[in-house]
């Protein structure tokens, strides 16, 4: 499959034009989904990104530029629940590109369904030429570090994410009938709140609104508990960015490791991810590891539940990060082109610059 973005460099840069407005600017893209969760991979027409390393670029992105991602993930281009990759040059000699990731109200640090489509991307394009026989490797600079990649001849993707680790083990979330429930938080390249689903009253019927209600009163109840949430490598990573809700038997309960972990994960604002979540897939590893109830080598099953869309994932081997054990995870699955667009703004559209109805 060819399109028009090739080298390493994807950013063709204009600088006649002004950054400050959005009308003149040819956005290109190419449309994936991973497990059902959209990828706009965002190849050129961007204004220059500034920053030496890839968090000063995306520290940029939010302070200077945040206006086109507000265009390219907002209606009409996009909704609620768009996702976007936009790919940069990378800082990390090791790294045959990056990738910013953009979503509904910022950007992430980390994301599994961008990376996979991201990885197939670079190796369609020859950005990172396809291996004749066997699998393809491709270095990934994301804002959390370096992701390891591997394409395979029929074009799944595999990842090693950077080490993840449990920051907070057993917090008690108290329920509106008086009942505690227990709430880890884990990092998967970005930080997620884990709960099991059916301590909140949730499962695989219920609708997603529901998961979003949850989710926020997580994330408020966190925030006034002033729990705090940091990252020893920057400050930059150091927020709660999502909730996991997953099906597993309660963690104190002594029980086999699970075959299938079905899940429903919300990120960013009230953002319903539509795969198993490579990133909070991550996080849920480090958390059942940690409980001793994934063994290091267990491949297990990640399903989201409200797609059926699934994802493998495993304990690749255990390390440390900063003194704290942590897990190197491998999460796999597949994406799927759906197309490829140009955006543009008309100066005369007064809803030229996007817009989310609540
Ligand atoms: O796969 C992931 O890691 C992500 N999906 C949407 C939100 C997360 O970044």
């Amino acid at each position: 499959m060819a399109y028009d973005f090739k080298g390493p460099v994807p950013v063709p840069v204009n600088t006649a034009m002004d950054p400050e407005s959005p009308v003149g600017w040819r956005i290109r893209t190419v449309e994936m989904h991973t497990a059902g969760e959209p990828v706009r991979i965002v190849v050129s027409g961007l204004p220059p990104i500034e920053g030496d390393t890839l968090l000063d670029k995306r520290r940029y992105c939010r302070d200077s530029l945040d206006r086109f991602r507000r265009l390219l993930m907002g209606e009409p281009r996009g909704h609620r629940d768009m996702f976007g990759a936009v790919l940069v040059p990378a800082d990390d000699p090791k790294a045959d590109a990056a990738a910013l990731f953009i979503h509904n109200e910022g950007y992430c640090t980390m994301c599994g369904h961008a990376s996979m489509a991201v990885v197939r991307y670079l190796v369609d394009e020859g950005v990172v030429p396809r291996a004749e026989t066997g699998d393809t490797e491709v270095n990934l600079q994301c804002p959390c570090g370096l992701v390891r990649a591997w394409l395979t001849q029929d074009n799944q993707t595999r990842f090693l994410s950077v080490p993840a680790f449990v920051l907070h083990k057993d917090l008690s979330l108290p329920l509106p009938d008086g009942r505690q429930c227990r709430m880890d938080i884990s990092y998967g390249g970005s930080f997620y709140a884990v709960v099991r689903a059916g301590d909140l009253g949730l499962s695989s019927d219920s609708p997603s609104a529901e998961y979003v209600r949850q989710a926020s009163y997580i994330r408020r109840h966190l925030s006034a508990s002033g729990v705090k949430i940091h990252h020893p490598d920057s400050a930059d990573l150091g927020f709660l960015f999502g909730v996991v809700f997953a099906d597993f038997a309660p963690l104190s309960v002594v029980a086999p490791p699970p075959e299938v972990v079905s899940q429903v994960i919300v990120f960013a604002d009230g953002q319903v991810d539509r795969s198993p979540c490579g990133s909070g897939t991550t996080a849920c590893c480090a958390v059942l590891h940690a409980a001793g109830r994934l063994p290091t080598a267990h491949g297990c099953t990640f399903r989201c539940a409200l797609t059926g869309s699934e994802f493998s994932g495993r304990v690749a081997r255990e390390t440390e990060s900063h003194g704290r054990p942590a897990v190197v995870v491998q999460v796999a699955g597949r994406s799927f082109y759906t197309g490829r667009a140009e955006y543009l703004v008309e100066a005369e559209d007064p809803l030229g610059e996007g817009f989310l109805v609540q």
